[in-house]
C-alpha cells in the first residue's frame, strides 16, 4: 500500500519536481530493523513531518532521501529521478542538522557562500548571491560577524540560508528547532512555514513533537517503531485517527474498546470489559460480538460529580490528577480498567470544580465518538506515548 495524503500542494509553476517517493523502503542495521517495507509518496511541494518517538526511523529514512545511508532494499524517487546509488550532491536536497555545524573560522557570508566557492562560482557572484540569502533569512546585518558571536536561532538561521544557497528541490531538517528555547522554537517555527510557502519546495522536517507536525505540516507522517502508521493532512491525523497508537500519541484522544452488541441503521451500541454501553455511527455495521476500538477527543467530554454512569457513551471513576493548564484544565480519571482523561475547559471547571479523590462520571455525544480501524492491544498501557494537549 502506498501512503499519500492529500495536502494542498504549494507548488510554483515550472518547477523541478521536489516529489518523493518511497517504494517499499526497508533499512537493516545488522540484524535490527530501523525501517521496514515504507511506502510513501510527499507531494512536490508540500511541508511534510516526519513524528514518532526515538528510535522510530524518522532519521534514517531523512538520511536515506539524502543520500547519507543506503536503503537495504527498496526505491526513492526525486522527481522522476530513482535516487538511490546516487551521491547526495546529485539529489538536489539540502540537509539541515540540529547541530547547525557552521565553520567557526568563516564570516556568516562565507559561511552562507562556501558551497558556491567549491562549485567555483566567482567571488563577486558568490558574495552577492550569500547576501541575498541571508537577506530571505533576515541576517544580512550580521554578514561580517563570525558564528561564535551569533545567537542560536541566528547561527540556526544561517544554517538555513547554507542549505538554500544549492538551490535544492527538496530541504530535509533534522529536528531544527529542538535546540532553541520555546519562544524562538515558536518563532523560528512560523519563519520555516513561511519561508517553505514562498520558496514552493518540499520541506521534510523531523520532529517527536506533536504541536511542531501539527502546526507546520501540509501532510503528517506518524511513525511507530520502523513503520508508518498514518500519513494524513494534520486535521485528519488529529480528529480521525485510524490507530490506537496515533489517537494516543496524537495526545488528544481516550481510546475506548468494546464488542458489538447491537446495530440499528448506521447505530451501533458496544459493550465494554466493564459493562458500560458506547454508541456510535458506523458506515456498515460489523457482526455481533466484532471487537472494536473508540476515540474520543478529550475537549469532547463532560464532567459531572457522581458515582454511576449513565446508560450509553459514560464512564465513571476517581479522580487521579489535575493539571490547570491555562485555557483548560486537564481532568486525570481512573476507571475500573484504564485511565481516562477530560479536558475541561476552565471557566466549565472552575464552576464545579473536582479535586484528587473525588468520584466523578465523564460523558460525550454519539457524534464525537470515532470508529478506530485497529482494535486497542494496549489497555491501560498509553501514558508513555502521551502527546502535549
Ligand atoms: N548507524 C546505525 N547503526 C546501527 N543502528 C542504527 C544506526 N542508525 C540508526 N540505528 C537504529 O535504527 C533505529 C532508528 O533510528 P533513527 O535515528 O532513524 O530514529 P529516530 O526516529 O530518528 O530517533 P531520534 O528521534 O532519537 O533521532 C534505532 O533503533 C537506532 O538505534
Amino acid at each position: 500500500m502506498t501512503t499519500t495524503a492529500a495536502p494542498v500542494s504549494n507548488a510554483h509553476p515550472h518547477q523541478e519536481s521536489g516529489e518523493i517517493r518511497l517504494v517499499g523502503v526497508t533499512k537493516q542495521f545488522g540484524s535490527s530493523y530501523a525501517v521496514q517495507n515504507i511506502n510513501l509518496t510527499i507531494p512536490h511541494g508540500s511541508y511534510c513531518c516526519l513524528l514518532g518517538p526515538s528510535g522510530c526511523g524518522k532519521t534514517t529514512i531523512l538520511r536515506m532521501i539524502a543520500g547519507h545511508e543506503t536503503p537495504t532494499s527498496g526505491e526513492i524517487y526525486i522527481g522522476d529521478d530513482m535516487v538511490v546509488g546516487k551521491p547526495p550532491v546529485e539529489r538536489g536536497t539540502a540537509m539541515m542538522f540540529q547541530s547547525y555545524a557552521l565553520f567557526p573560522h568563516l564570516s556568516i557570508l562565507d559561511n552562507v557562500a562556501f558551497y558556491l566557492k567549491m562549485r567555483k562560482v566567482g567571488k563577486d557572484e558568490r558574495r552577492r548571491r550569500a547576501l541575498e540569502m541571508l537577506t530571505r533569512v533576515q541576517l544580512d546585518h550580521l554578514k561580517d560577524r563570525m558564528p561564535a558571536q551569533l545567537s542560536g536561532g541566528q547561527q540556526q538561521r544561517v544554517a538555513l540560508a547554507r542549505s538554500l544557497i544549492t538551490n535544492p528541490k527538496v530541504l530535509l531538517l533534522d529536528e531544527p528547532l529542538s535546540a532553541l528555547d520555546e519562544f524562538l522554537r515558536l518563532k523560528m517555527r512560523g519563519e520555516l512555514k513561511s519561508l517553505q510557502d514562498e520558496l514552493g519546495i518540499t520541506f521534510v522536517h523531523v520532529t517527536h513533537t506533536q504541536p511542531e507536525a501539527i502546526a507546520l505540516a501540509d501532510m503528517v507522517v506518524v511513525m511507530d517503531t520502523g513503520r508508518i502508521d498514518q500519513a494524513d493532512t494534520a486535521n485528519v491525523i488529529f480528529n480521525k485517527p485510524t490507530t490506537p497508537y496515533v489517537a494516543r500519541f496524537m495526545g488528544g484522544q481516550n481510546v475506548l474498546s468494546g464488542t458489538v452488541e447491537s446495530s440499528s441503521g448506521d447505530l451501533i451500541r458496544l459493550k465494554s470489559a466493564d459493562g458500560a454501553i458506547f454508541e456510535t455511527k458506523i458506515d456498515s455495521a460489523p457482526a455481533t460480538g466484532t471487537p472494536l476500538s473508540l476515540s474520543v477527543r478529550r475537549d469532547h467530554v463532560a464532567l459531572r460529580r457522581g458515582t454511576s454512569a449513565e446508560e450509553v457513551n459514560s464512564i465513571a471513576g476517581t479522580v487521579e490528577a489535575t493539571e490547570y493548564q491555562g485555557s483548560f484544565v486537564k481532568v486525570t480519571i481512573r476507571t475500573a480498567n484504564d485511565i481516562f482523561v477530560a479536558n475541561v475547559s476552565d471557566r466549565a471547571y472552575f464552576a464545579e470544580q473536582v479535586d484528587t479523590g473525588d468520584k466523578v462520571v465523564a460523558s460525550w455525544s454519539t457524534d464525537d465518538v470515532h470508529v478506530l480501524s485497529k482494535v486497542d492491544t494496549d489497555a491501560g498501557g498509553d501514558s508513555h506515548l502521551e502527546g502535549g494537549h
